[in-house]
């Protein structure tokens, strides 16, 4: 039975927050912190459990600024230029006499019976005597003792995380020690049949525990100290003794997965019976499953077991509490953000928030982000975006005339920097944004596969600088120029016209049309079959043998239109193709089927069958073209094509395997 998981009913996410947070404040948990003494010289980042004050004055004798002279200043009173003054040089260690001074160095101690500094520059030398034009105020060019810091001032007060700055004035002031705040530190216990730790164990169905250095990873960043477990298996007992183990060690524990409604998800039940359970369930996506508890006064979570979902719950709701654990300053506030409009609507939950991970560019001006995939199983997902947008529990979702503002993942580059390629995906673009990326540093590139008619379409509304297009227009025989007249009439700049500033050599005058079609490859397009082809698949004909499976590219994608194109020159309907029907987004999804053993055969690109070590049937050769969308003296246009144009990125690419470069970066001409 799967049981009345309470989960159902969730909570907002901000009122589960606050539940959980007040409950720890009432027991205590973010005040009486653990300390601990360590050298002022290894603090850095660490926060002050108390306020630290001086031992010692800083500096801690009268010493000289300026190298000069030593004297005293009475000596020097009335000296002019027209009645200068000599002083007598007295010898280190000399005793003071009246009128008498001592040659002196920045830094040095300054001699009894002196108060004042002359500058070397304003000394005359003459006889062996020093000779001032100018009276010299007490004190000038001296560093008096407390100057800087007087013994026993604070130096640095309690609950500050400590700068470089502060290591330096703490050592001055005679501090080598100090008590900080203790990091707390957080046990993370994975859990899950299915669950290993090496990819030796990684076989089918089993799943490597990636969660645990991801989260011990992030806790580290936010000045904990991640205490990782053993994977733990889905047993009630084994998660009870786990958890036992977890809390006499530890300030805080993470349980990893068994958050939902399946058979074997026990972590809410145990965390009730080891403490309080008080939310299970969040309005959110991904995240719903998370279930906040106190056990023993301290704070235990179950983070849902998806990488994304984990990850996300773990910065919404850890976080805060374990930097509010240490007295930290909140990350929250300091995010950056940008605000972008989406390429598309995008539906959600009335009731549920939703995290969603977007591309983010500037196009024409303009603040674009384009949603990446969904799915909270897809780490890539995190990796590959450049920030997240939340969308309101409140909204239906989002339109395309609503910007939002979308907190930035990684260091991101600036979005005015950012290359938006949206269209159908090619590795060769990947890489392309790594040469790009070597020119022009600040520069990065993010791909969003879209299929080629949505890059055009991208293209069309001013929503992407790049569409990856390959689509063959049966009536011509023409790939890609045909469509992008079509969809995008007017767009593509004549270069056969001279005052046309897409001629790099004379960027002049002014134009509507500033696009541009060229070429990047012709890829070789074939059947991906098992290695060794124990099939004996030679053509698409093959494909109708009884007993055969296949895996199909989504409709609208350029290679299923090629499919569909070669089928009709073979006279072969799609239904006589048993898996006809199953679609998958990429080449390389194609490819890790045949891998799997879930398909047979399946229509891509040579480079994806080499990838996986998996044997290829060509079929076709077909063009693959980027549209590109600049103002014709954006450099980044120019480095484009610069580099298409290199032996080294074509021999790359084509070391990929079925790829000829040879006329990459020419302009795509009507045939
Ligand atoms: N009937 C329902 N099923 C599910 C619901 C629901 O509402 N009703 N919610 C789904 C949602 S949303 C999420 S999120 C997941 C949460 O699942 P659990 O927390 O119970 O986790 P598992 O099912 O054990 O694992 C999910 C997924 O994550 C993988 N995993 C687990 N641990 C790790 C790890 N340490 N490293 C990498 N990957 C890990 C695991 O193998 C599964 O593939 O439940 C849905 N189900
Ligand atoms: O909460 Mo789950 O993380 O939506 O997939």
């Amino acid at each position: 039975m799967l049981g009345n998981k309470s989960y159902l009913h969730c909570l907002q996410r901000q009122q589960a927050q606050e539940r959980w947070w007040q409950k720890l404040d009432e027991q205590g948990y973010f005040e009486q912190l653990p300390c601990e003494t360590v050298a002022v010289e290894f603090s850095l980042g660490r926060i002050t459990a108390g306020s630290v004050f001086a031992r010692q004055s800083v500096p801690h004798y009268n010493g000289a600024a300026m190298d000069g002279i030593a004297l005293c200043a009475h000596d020097s009173f009335g000296a002019q230029e027209t009645a200068p003054k000599r002083l007598r040089l007295l010898q280190p260690g000399e005793p003071f006499a009246a009128g008498g001074c001592y040659a002196i160095d920045t830094g040095d101690v300054l001699p009894n019976g002196t108060n004042a500094v002359i500058m070397i520059e304003d000394v005359h030398w003459a006889d062996g005597m020093a000779e001032i034009i100018a009276a010299a105020a007490p004190w000038q060019h001296v560093r008096i003792i407390g100057e800087d810091i007087v013994a026993r001032e604070m130096v640095i007060a309690e609950h500050e995380v400590i700068t470089s700055a502060d290591i330096a004035a703490l050592l001055a002031a005679g501090v080598e020690a100090i008590e900080v705040i203790q990091r707390p530190k957080v046990a993370i216990i994975p859990t899950g049949d299915e669950i290993v730790a090496s990819r030796e164990e990684l076989q089918a169905g089993k799943i490597l525990d990636i969660n645990s250095p991801m989260l011990a990873a992030a806790l580290t960043s936010w000045g904990a100290t991640a205490l990782r477990r053993p994977i733990v298996k889905d047993e009630r007992r084994c998660i009870v003794e786990a958890m036992e183990a977890a809390l006499r060690e530890s300030d805080m524990v993470i349980v990893i997965a068994g958050t939902s409604a399946g058979r074997d998800d026990y972590t809410a039940d145990v965390l009730s019976e080891l403490g309080e359970v008080l939310v299970h369930g969040v309005a959110m996506k991904p995240g719903k499953p998370v279930i906040l508890a106190v056990c023993q006064g301290k704070p235990v979570i179950g983070l849902p077991g998806y990488p994304v979902s984990a990850m996300l719950t773990a910065e919404l709701f850890l976080r805060d509490v374990a930097q509010a654990r240490q007295k930290l300053p909140l990350t929250a506030t300091s995010e950056e953000t940008v605000t972008a409009s989406l390429v598309k609507p995008v539906p959600s939950t009335i009731g549920m928030e939703e995290y969603l991970r977007v591309s983010v560019g500037q196009v024409e001006g303009k603040t674009i982000a384009v949603p990446v995939r969904r799915g909270a199983g897809l780490i890539s997902s995190l990796t590959k975006a450049q920030g997240i947008m939340r969308i309101d529990a409140a909204d239906a979702g989002v339109n395309t005339s609503t910007p939002l503002p979308i907190r930035l993942l990684r260091h991101a580059r600036p979005a005015q920097h950012t290359i938006l390629a949206v269209g159908s995906h090619d590795l060769a673009l990947e890489i392309l944004g790594v040469y790009l990326r070597r020119r022009m540093p600040h520069v990065s590139l993010s791909c969003a596969n879209v299929g080629s008619m949505g890059g055009i379409m991208a293209i069309r509304n001013h929503e992407a600088h790049i569409a990856g297009i390959h689509m063959l227009d049966e009536a011509t025989g023409q790939y890609n120029l045909p469509f992008v007249q079509r969809y995008v009439p007017g767009f593509l700049a004549d270069l056969t016209d001279p005052t046309n500033p897409m001629d790099l050599t004379n960027p002049t005058g002014q134009t509507e049309r500033t696009g541009r079609l060229i070429h990047l490859a012709l890829r070789q397009q074939g059947l991906i079959v098992p290695p060794g082809n124990p099939l004996g698949i030679h053509s698409l004909a093959d494909l109708t043998r009884p007993g055969l499976t296949f895996v199909n590219r989504q409709r609208g994608s350029g290679t299923r239109m090629l499919l569909d194109k070669e089928l009709g020159k073979a006279n072969i309907d799609g239904c006589q193709i048993n898996g006809y029907e199953k679609e998958v987004a990429t080449h390389m999804a194609v490819a890790a089927s045949v891998l799997s053993g879930t398909a047979d055969a399946g229509l891509g690109v040579q480079a994806a069958a080499q990838a996986l070590g998996l044997a290829f049937i060509p079929i076709a050769q077909e063009q693959y073209d980027l549209l590109l969308n600049f103002s014709p003296d954006d450099e980044r246009l120019q480095a484009i094509i610069e580099i298409l144009h290199t032996m080294e990125f074509r021999r790359e690419i084509e070391a990929l395997g079925g790829y000829s470069l040879c006329k990459a970066g020419e302009t795509v001409q009507v045939q």
